[in-house]
């Protein structure tokens, strides 16, 4: 068995619930999706096909216990699933970020999910797996990027119409370089919103494209 790689690497977790924890990526080649925003289209294609062991032995080579599985889509090639059960018997901290085209029911459940739903302006929407939200356990995590004012209403009356606040953390993250953080924050504050403001901490300390 093996899966195809873009890229492993040691960083600082820039999104959602873990930021800050020092963590292994273990981005996954390949994705279904095209959102108008993607910073990481550099993983739609090349990357390794890598053995499980040879990726456990890159991972367990560093001194962190999170391990974040992102992509590219990583539930688009299925041996994803011994990836992420295999990091969770060695007692890591498993987070997966998946774009919510696949269904998320199977994967392993001591794995903490951060499921994107995917708005309008990303050109995605039509392909969001709404069945998925019957899958999301009080540790996961919803995450809407947001890149303007009419994506921020869409997600507003999304959550408020599934509830999703008294679900899960839910955040609210703004497209990089196309909505100001700021203004997003003012519209968070302003309609007393129950959900979690982001920024992408990767990119406020190193500017890169896709984060390190
Ligand atoms: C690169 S994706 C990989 C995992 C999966 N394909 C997905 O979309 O969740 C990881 C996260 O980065 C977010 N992201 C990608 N480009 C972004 C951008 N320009 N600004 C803010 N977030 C972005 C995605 O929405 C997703 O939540
Ligand atoms: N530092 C850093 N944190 C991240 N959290 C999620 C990422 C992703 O690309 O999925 C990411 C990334 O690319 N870099
Ligand atoms: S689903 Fe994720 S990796 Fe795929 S295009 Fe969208 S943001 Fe990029
Ligand atoms: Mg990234």
């Amino acid at each position: 068995m093996t899966i195809r790689i873009t890229e492993i690497f040691y960083s600082i977790q820039g999104e959602s619930a873990t930021i800050g924890y020092p963590t292994v990526f273990v981005r996954l080649t390949g994705c279904p999706m095209r959102c108008t925003y993607c910073d990481t289209a550099y993983a739609f294609h090349g990357g390794q096909k890598q053995s499980l062991d040879d990726i456990l032995a890159q991972i367990t080579a560093y001194p962190a216990k999170h391990v974040c599985v992102t992509g590219g889509e990583p539930l688009a090639q299925p041996a994803c699933h011994d990836l992420l059960t295999a990091l969770c018997d060695l007692d890591y901290t498993v987070s997966l970020e998946t774009g919510g085209a696949m269904d998320i029911s199977q994967v392993d459940p001591r794995v903490y999910v951060v499921l994107d739903i995917k708005t309008p302006a990303s050109g995605e929407e039509p392909n969001n797996k709404y069945g998925n939200l019957d899958h999301i356990k009080p540790t996961d995590c919803l995450k809407f990027v947001i890149c303007g004012e009419q994506d921020f209403n869409w997600s507003k009356a999304f959550v408020a119409e599934h509830d999703l606040s008294s679900r899960c953390d839910v955040f609210f993250s703004p497209s990089a370089e196309q909505l100001s953080a700021t203004e997003l924050a003012d519209w968070i504050v302003r309609d007393r919103l129950p959900v979690r403001m982001q920024v992408q901490l990767h990119k406020i300390l190193w500017n890169d494209a896709a984060g390190r």
